[in-house]
C-alpha cells in the first residue's frame, strides 16, 4: 500500500518564557492509503500537538526539524494560502470538542457554503444539495441544514461536524479525540459513521486519536503509541492489543476497565508516578522513572525503535538494546 502521509523525525515545541516544551520530539510513522491509523496515549504526550501540527501550525506551536510528506509535498514547507487550500479538500479533522466546532450564528448550510465558496466553488445550488445528501447519509434529517448548530443536540451537532468535515472528500481525515465526551451509544454510531466514510470513498485514510486503546481494537488497522513526545510503539493493532512489546503499552493496557470484573473488589490498576516535564525531559528513556523493568542503559541511553516482528516496531532496551548515539 502506497504511504499517503510521510512523517519522519517530526519535532514540534512550544516556546515558552522558560524554554521550549518538546511536545512531538522526533516522531516517525507513515499513514498508507485505505487505512485507519490510530495513535494512542495518555493526557500530554503530544498527540493533540502531533496532528495539529500537520493542519495549522500557529505560535507558540513551532516546528524545530524534520518533515510530513503528504503526498509528496512537505506539509511543514507549505505557505499560509496552501495551507488553506489543502484544509477540508485534501487533509480535513474533525476537532476534539466537534459538538461545539460549529459558528453558533449561522446555518449549517451557511456554514457549508462559506467553506465551499472559500476553496472555488460557485454552485451554491449544488453544495447544498451534496450537503442535504451527506446529511442523509448520516441519518439526519435534510432540514438540519436549514437549522443553527444550537437547535441541535450533542448527538447530532457531532454527525453535522464529520459531515462538514468531509464534505469535500478529503484524502485524510483526522478524527481527534472525536468519541471521549460522548456517551457508549453515541461513540458506537461515530464510529460506524467513520467506517462508513471510508467504504463508501468519501475520505481515503484516517488518523483516529484517542487515549482510550480499547477503541482503537474496534476502528484501527495500526497503531502507534506515544509516550511524552516519543514513539514507543508501533504496528498493527491485533499484535499491539495482544503482545505489546513496550511496558508502557502493557501498563496502558492493564489500565483499561475490563467486562466482567467487578471494580469494588478488585482495584483497577493506573500507571503509577507521572510523565517526566517535557521542558527538560532526561536523557536516555523517557518511560524509565515510571518502568517496573528499568535497566541500568535506560538511564543514559535514548532506546532506538526495532522490529520485534513484521511491521511492529518498539522502543525499548528490553527488545535488542540498540541505541540512538
Ligand atoms: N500552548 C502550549 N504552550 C505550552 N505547552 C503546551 C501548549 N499546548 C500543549 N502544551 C504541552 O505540550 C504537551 C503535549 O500536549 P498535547 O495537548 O499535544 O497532548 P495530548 O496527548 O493531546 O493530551 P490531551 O489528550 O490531554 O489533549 C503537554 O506537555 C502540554 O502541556
Amino acid at each position: 500500500m502506497t504511504a499517503i502521509l510521510d512523517v519522519r523525525d517530526l519535532k514540534i515545541y512550544y516556546k515558552t518564557p522558560v524554554g521550549y516544551v518538546k511536545a512531538v520530539d522526533g516522531v516517525s510513522f507513515d499513514v498508507k492509503e485505505g487505512e485507519v491509523f490510530g495513535i494512542a496515549g495518555e493526557s500530554g504526550c503530544g498527540k493533540s500537538t502531533l496532528v495539529h501540527s500537520l493542519i495549522l501550525r500557529k505560535p507558540p506551536m513551532v516546528h524545530m526539524g524534520g518533515e510530513a510528506l503528504f503526498k509528496g509535498r512537505d506539509l511543514m514547507k507549505l505557505s499560509k494560502e496552501e495551507e488553506r487550500r489543502i484544509k477540508y479538500t485534501e487533509l480535513s479533522i474533525i476537532p476534539q470538542y466537534a459538538m461545539n466546532a460549529l459558528n453558533p450564528t449561522k446555518k449549517i448550510k451557511d456554514i457549508v457554503w462559506d467553506l465551499a465558496r472559500e476553496h472555488g466553488a460557485e454552485d451554491r445550488r449544488e453544495v447544498e444539495k451534496l450537503l442535504r445528501e451527506r446529511l442523509r447519509m448520516v441519518k439526519l434529517s435534510e432540514k438540519v441544514a436549514d437549522m443553527y448548530p444550537v437547535e441541535l443536540s450533542g448527538g447530532m451537532r457531532q454527525r453535522a461536524t464529520m459531515v462538514v468535515s468531509t464534505l469535500m472528500n478529503p484524502d485524510l481525515l483526522i478524527a481527534d479525540e472525536v468519541t471521549s465526551a460522548l456517551d457508549v451509544t453515541t461513540q458506537r454510531v461515530v464510529l460506524e459513521l467513520l467506517h462508513y466514510f471510508m467504504a463508501e470513498g468519501i475520505v481515503k485514510s484516517i488518523i483516529f486519536v484517542t487515549h482510550d486503546l480499547a477503541l482503537l481494537d474496534k476502528i484501527a488497522d495500526r497503531v502507534m503509541i506515544l509516550y511524552a513526545g516519543k514513539v514507543a510503539e508501533i504496528g498493527p493493532t491485533e499484535e499491539i492489543i495482544n503482545s505489546p512489546g513496550h511496558p508502557y503499552t502493557s501498563l496502558l493496557l492493564e489500565s483499561l476497565p475490563k467486562i466482567g470484573v467487578h471494580y469494588k473488589q478488585t482495584k483497577l490498576r493506573g500507571i503509577p508516578g507521572y510523565p517526566i516535564s517535557l521542558l527538560n525531559p532526561p536523557s536516555g528513556c523517557r518511560f524509565y522513572p515510571r518502568c517496573p523493568y528499568g535497566m541500568e542503559i535506560c538511564q543514559h541511553v535514548e532506546p532506538k525503535l526495532s522490529a520485534v516482528d513484521d511491521g511492529h516496531l518498539v522502543a525499548c532496551h528490553l527488545h535488542g538494546g540498540e541505541s540512538n548515539e
